[in-house]
């Protein structure tokens, strides 16, 4: 394996804060693999990227399918030669009441969130012990996986199950040297929370459009609300060398919002 030419996967990294993920870890020095199931917008950031002197590749699949995240793992290998970083970043949102939850919901924020993150991390680890080597496995969870927020019913227990699996995923894996962890971001301006926030006010007639995530957002004790750089700077740290000792962690950036 190469050291010089590390390899990392960022799900969900067309847009939001999968795709400054991926261009900090560009940055970082990683051939990257962008992948994402909307085609034309990975398509638009792969070619962003390549414009910006990157070296990256792009992969449309769907996180939600054992299948696929294997798919995408062989795909890094091809063209890399390796795999180095999973970053299992694809998620989606959905704003009810909790009597309103149905079956239609569950099973989709469920597929994507949690079963795609057991997809990616089993994926990963089966690659990175193949290869005999260190891997480091990342997951988005949120403060949605500390804290259980009304309206969010669904998403946050799917972000619970996320940390879960980190933590047990972080002990299976470790005899392989094998670290995972997740980070868990606040409130951030991406298409995600724009439509949280479309959704909240609907819901609520004393609400306007941007009330919702502004509400959340004046809690922020840092006072601002989190720009995707600043989830992308604590997933280039857990993809380091310097993360080596840490392992099952879900780690707050959030401005000051949840303490754990
Ligand atoms: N925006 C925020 O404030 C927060 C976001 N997060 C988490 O961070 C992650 C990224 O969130 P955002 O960038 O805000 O979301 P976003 O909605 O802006 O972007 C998510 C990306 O994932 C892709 N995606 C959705 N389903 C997919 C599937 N089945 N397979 C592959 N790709 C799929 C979408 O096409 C999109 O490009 C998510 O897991 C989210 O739950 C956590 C806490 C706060
Ligand atoms: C989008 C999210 O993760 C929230 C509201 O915590």
């Amino acid at each position: 394996m190469n050291s010089e030419n590390k390899v990392a996967i960022v799900t969900g990294s067309a847009g939001g804060l999968g795709k400054a993920i991926a261009e900090r870890l560009a940055n970082d020095g990683f051939n990257i693999v962008v992948q994402d199931i909307n085609n034309d917008l990975l398509l638009e950031t792969e070619k962003e990227f390549k414009e910006k002197g990157y070296n990256v590749v792009s992969f449309k699949s769907d996180v939600s399918k054992q299948k696929e995240q294997e798919e995408l793992v062989n795909f890094a290998v091809k063209e890399f030669n390796q795999l180095d970083v999973f970053v299992n970043n694809a998620g989606v949102d959905a704003v009810t009441p909790f009597l309103e939850i149905d079956e239609n919901q569950l099973n989709k924020l469920f597929n994507i969130n949690v079963f795609g993150t057991v997809y990616g991390i089993q994926a990963a680890a089966k690659q990175f012990i193949k290869q005999n080597t260190k891997g480091k496995i990342i997951n988005a969870c949120s403060i949605a996986g500390h804290e259980s927020y009304e309206m969010l019913g669904t998403y946050s227990a799917t972000k619970h199950a996320v940390r879960s699996y980190t933590q047990v995923a972080a002990k299976e894996l470790a005899k392989y040297k094998i670290n995972v962890n997740a980070y868990c971001p606040g409130v951030a301006k991406t298409k995600m929370w724009e439509r949280i926030d479309e959704e909240m006010v609907k819901y609520d007639e004393n609400l306007n459009p941007g009330d919702a995530f502004e509400e959340f957002s004046s809690a922020i004790k840092l006072g601002r609300y989190q720009e995707p750089k600043d989830v992308a700077n604590l997933v280039s740290f857990l993809s380091s060398e310097d993360a080596e000792y840490i392992t099952g962690q879900s780690i707050l950036t959030d401005g000051g919002l949840v303490y754990r």
